[in-house]
């Protein structure tokens, strides 16, 4: 599913060194480790503009920047091979190769320092390795085709831009949440949700709400969504999480996935604070998907090959025996149990034992699809009905006749 964020929302915050002024018993000065976003007015048209220029550095020369939809101008010919994106390090990077090759996408990289690599599947792609950002920049930029990076990069780096379409949205690692959190003592001990924390008398004009966060698009976005006037950014690369406790921040907006990091540093979060839900995505430039010779279906193909193995992923092959006078019967009585139906229904055949020298039927074999959560329960049920000898397996592959996102995506470029 696209995400869509608007681009031409404007807001105004205090200034980080309007702060200073105020003799507020939390306020600190700023640390050179914690770098205020640097302007006295912040406003997401400023850092939307920084961004863009921050894209547009990356734009080659016989390139031009075709953000905010435009689409006067990137060269989608002028090369043959498609390129897909990977994070070239991270908790992203290992993840990302491991699915492709769970979908026998085999990735050949010499060594890690080689940032270009082949995959021997699909002959008319090169692979990229690139930090995610950078593949968020280098897809609006035109420099590459396909990436996966996770959906908080997509919203930070692709600001809402229609040229980025989310091709599939879950691929099933890189789990975390984008989330605003607090300190659990001070002033701030009982204040649970955003509401409350946008109510405290505290945060002034003269003395905002001060924030440290790495996403200074979707930060800021986030505050004015949620109509809190009093506030303002400062950024850092890392360890945020340090920022109120060094008393440079009131409050953090980070990713958080097993909350250990925000534990350990008295920090909290609290309802209403969670800017959006994010793991890593497979993400494609509209115009190469529209314009590059060969894109759609690489990306056809990918898309195959990524739902068969994640679809297949979350279900076991069910098989047991049952006593039964005909096929009919026994399917009467699997589909009186509602874990039993499988994925279209179940298949039902004969088996053919020998008694007394003579073939007999008195056995059918069913065989079911079923999600691994509901295993027991699915085991429990076909005992109910009289099944036995069931036999568990794993399931590699699932291929439908057509991938749901597949019509989805012809849809979203209007074919
Ligand atoms: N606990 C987590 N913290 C941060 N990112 C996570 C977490 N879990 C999953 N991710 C995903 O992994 C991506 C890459 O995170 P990673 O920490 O590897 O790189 P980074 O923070 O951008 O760079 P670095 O930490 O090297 O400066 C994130 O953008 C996010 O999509
Ligand atoms: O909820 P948790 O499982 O504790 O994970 C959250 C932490 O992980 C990330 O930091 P990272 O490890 O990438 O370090 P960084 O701050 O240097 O990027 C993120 O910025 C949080 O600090
Ligand atoms: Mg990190």
């Amino acid at each position: 599913m696209p995400i869509s964020i608007p681009l031409n929302a404007t807001l105004q915050y205090s200034s980080p060194s309007s702060s200073s002024s105020s003799s507020s018993s939390s306020l600190v000065p700023s640390s050179p480790l914690f770098s205020p976003i640097p302007s006295t007015t912040v406003s997401l048209t400023g850092i939307r503009q920084r961004c863009l220029r921050m894209v547009t550095s990356c734009v080659s020369n016989a390139q031009k920047s075709v953000l905010n939809g435009a689409t006067d101008s990137v060269s989608v010919v002028g090369r043959e091979q498609i390129r897909l994106g990977l994070p070239s390090k991270g908790r992203m990077a290992a993840d990302s190769l491991d699915l492709l090759k769970d979908c026998q996408l085999f990735v050949k990289q010499v060594n890690p320092r080689q940032y270009v690599a082949q995959i021997p599947q699909l002959p008319n792609t090169e692979v990229w390795f690139q930090r995610p950002k950078d593949i968020v920049r280098k897809l609006l930029s035109g420099d590459l085709d396909l990436g996966i990076v996770g959906l908080d990069i997509v919203g930070e780096f692709g600001q809402g831009n229609e040229d980025l379409i989310i091709v599939h949205e879950a691929l099933n690692f890189g789990d975390c949440h984008l989330s605003l959190a607090i300190p659990n003592y001070g002033i701030f001990e009982n204040i649970k949700s955003l509401k409350e924390l946008a109510q405290m008398p505290q945060w002034t004009e003269e003395r905002p709400l001060r924030v440290a966060t790495g996403f200074t698009y979707l930060g800021p976005k986030f505050m004015k969504d949620n109509g809190i006037k009093h506030v303002t950014f400062s950024t850092a690369d890392g360890a945020l999480e340090a920022a109120p406790a060094m008393g440079i921040a009131d409050a953090i907006l980070d990713l958080v996935s097993s909350g250990t990091t925000l534990k350990e540093n008295n920090l909290k979060e609290i309802e209403g604070g969670v800017v959006l839900e994010s793991q890593a995505a497979l993400v494609a430039s509209r115009r190469a998907l529209t314009e590059r010779k060969g894109a759609l279906e690489t990306v056809h193909e990918i898309l195959e090959r990524l739902e068969a193995h994640l679809k297949a992923n979350g279900q076991f092959t069910v098989v047991a025996n049952m006593r039964g006078t005909d096929a009919e019967e026994v399917a009467e009585r699997v589909k009186t149990q509602p874990s039993l139906s499988g994925l279209q229904g179940p298949t039902i055949s004969p088996v053919y034992c020998k008694r007394d020298g003579k073939v007999t039927i008195e056995y059918y074999a069913i065989v079911i699809c079923v999600p691994k959560k509901a295993l027991y329960e699915s085991v429990q049920q076909l005992r109910a009905v009289g099944g036995s000898g069931v036999l568990v397996s794993p399931v590699t592959y699932i291929f439908d006749e057509e991938t749901p996102r597949w019509s989805q995506l012809l849809s979203n470029l209007g074919l």
